[in-house]
């Protein structure tokens, strides 16, 4: 069984070294020759020819595949004290993510906008669309992804404010189903002073282009 915590554990530090807080999700173990089997099953059931040269191998690369897109990789989220007394907003525009919708098991992909306003310490930039990454592998819906995003970082940071925006294409709504092709689906969180203060709400949106 998956566990839906999602935890994260703290160096102290030292007056050296400032604390930095390693990001590990909590999940169980993978069985890939369980799930190799299970796939091989999914297949026949469907009207496979498993024993076709060509799919011989395809329920162990199904298997890879999706343990590769289930395992969050553990990373470091290094913060630097904010010397500079930098007080205006950071904001990384267009990380593109995938992930996977939990209820369908297809993908679900497009761009995050992640902005913050720095108190006292900021975060390398790199990190932000680590936390991004690292959210995104495993079952998800666009919603919890986002909150996700924006909560780790509020936590971690202490920062004035915390906004992140998602746009995504669900390939369950357009590769199958009603088929919107092309439709995407935009969600947001916004905290501290970006839920707030409506004119620091508003410079984010209008950095990041999109209309609130
Ligand atoms: N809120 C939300 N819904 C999602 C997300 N990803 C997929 N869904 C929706 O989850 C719903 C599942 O609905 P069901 O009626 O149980 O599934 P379905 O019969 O396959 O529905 P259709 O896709 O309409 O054919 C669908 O409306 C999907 O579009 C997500 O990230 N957030
Ligand atoms: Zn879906």
């Amino acid at each position: 069984m998956t566990s839906t915590a999602w935890t994260g554990t703290r160096d102290p530090g030292t007056v050296d070294q400032p604390p930095h807080l390693r990001l590990v999700r909590a999940v169980a173990p993978i069985d890939l020759e369980a799930a190799t089997d299970a796939v091989r099953a999914l297949l026949k059931a469907l009207g496979q020819d498993i024993d076709s040269a060509h799919l011989l191998d395809t329920p162990r690369r199904v298997a890879a595949a999706y343990a590769e897109l289930l395992t969050p990789e553990p990373f470091v989220l290094t913060t630097f004290p904010n010397d500079d007394r930098y007080d205006e907003l950071v904001l990384v525009r267009e990380v593109p993510f995938r992930s996977l919708c939990e209820h369908h098991l297809l993908p679900f992909h497009g761009v995050a906008h992640i902005g913050y306003l720095p108190d006292q310490r900021i975060v390398g930039l790199s990190k932000l669309a680590r936390v991004v990454e690292h959210y995104a592998r495993g079952l998800q819906v666009q919603e919890r992804l986002t909150r996700q995003i924006a909560v780790c970082l509020q936590d971690n940071l202490q920062a004035k404010g915390v906004a992140v925006v998602l746009e995504a294409e669900h390939l369950c709504m357009s590769l199958r189903g009603v088929r919107a092709a092309g439709a995407r689906t935009t969600t947001s969180a916004l905290l501290g002073l970006h839920r707030e203060q409506p004119a620091t709400r508003a410079e984010f949106f209008a950095l990041t282009g999109l209309r609130h």
